[in-house]
């Protein structure tokens, strides 16, 4: 599973995201019939396991989170893998500090600071799709000068260190874990390499199946999906109905 927009709601403000309120107990019935659970996420680890109710997660002995597409990890059954520094990040985060400072710029505009990468979001700007449009070629030229990666996603802009995404993680999972199926559910850009890690695996007669927690916002997952629910809400009812079946 995804995150933001699949566990938890879209919120305006990023740091006040919170997990559905149906959705822990939910995944925590589920996770308990499964083989095991991983979140597979662009934010820190961190931030994931100071979300409120988390401990009805963490308490399943096969949880996994990886942070950040995958730099960091964190098992329930002890493992805690950091993301490795990276000068570049130091870099990055001045020069987008500077961007958003300049005379003019739109006081709506938040960076996020993860320490090994930096985001800058639109959401809460005048008008963000526009802001976003204006972010693009600077944020690109930037990533290209440090040697970092654009990452897209909802009126957000990430700099970050190449090397991994959600597909490389979720591929690896699956061998390491030697699952004999498994389902992936996302709702944004960053998603769609785990969609096509699940679409590989079924080729190879890995059973699977991609689900979009859906949203106006976002279509080409809602498109590339086997399955499209109705956002945190309908990932709630999803895991129930998959409960109840096994
Ligand atoms: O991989 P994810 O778990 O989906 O994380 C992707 C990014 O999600 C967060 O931003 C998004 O959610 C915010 C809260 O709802 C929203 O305000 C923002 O517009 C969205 O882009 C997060 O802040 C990023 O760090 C994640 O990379």
């Amino acid at each position: 599973f995804d995150f933001d927009g699949v566990l938890s709601p879209i919120v305006a403000d990023p740091t006040a995201a919170q997990p559905h309120p149906d959705v822990l107990p939910a995944l925590a019935a589920l996770g308990r019939r499964v083989g095991a659970v991983a979140i597979i996420t662009g934010r820190p680890v961190s931030f994931l396991l100071s979300r409120d109710g988390i401990d009805t997660l963490t308490a399943l002995p096969t949880l996994t989170v990886f942070g950040q597409y995958g730099r960091e990890r964190w098992t329930a059954a002890g493992g805690y893998l950091p993301a490795p520094p990276d000068p570049r990040i130091d870099e990055a985060r001045e020069a987008v500090a500077a961007l958003l400072a300049r005379p003019g710029a739109d006081p709506g505009l938040w960076l996020e600071d993860k320490e090994s990468a930096v985001a800058v979001h639109t959401r809460r700007a005048a008008d963000p799709d526009a802001e976003l449009a204006a972010l693009t070629g600077p944020l690109t030229d930037l990533a290209a000068r440090l040697g970092l990666r654009l990452e897209p996603g909802k009126l957000v802009l990430e700099l970050r260190p190449e090397g991994t995404d959600k597909g490389a993680v979720l591929t690896a999972y699956v061998r390491d874990s030697g699952a004999g199926s498994v389902a992936y559910t996302g709702d944004d850009l960053g998603d769609l390499s785990a969609f096509a890690a699940v679409e590989a695996l079924r080729d190879e007669g890995v059973p699977g199946i991609t689900v979009c927690s859906g949203s106006p916002e976002q279509r080409a997952v809602a498109d590339r999906a086997d399955l499209v629910v109705d956002g945190p809400a309908g990932v709630a009812d999803l895991l129930r109905t998959l409960t109840a079946a096994l």
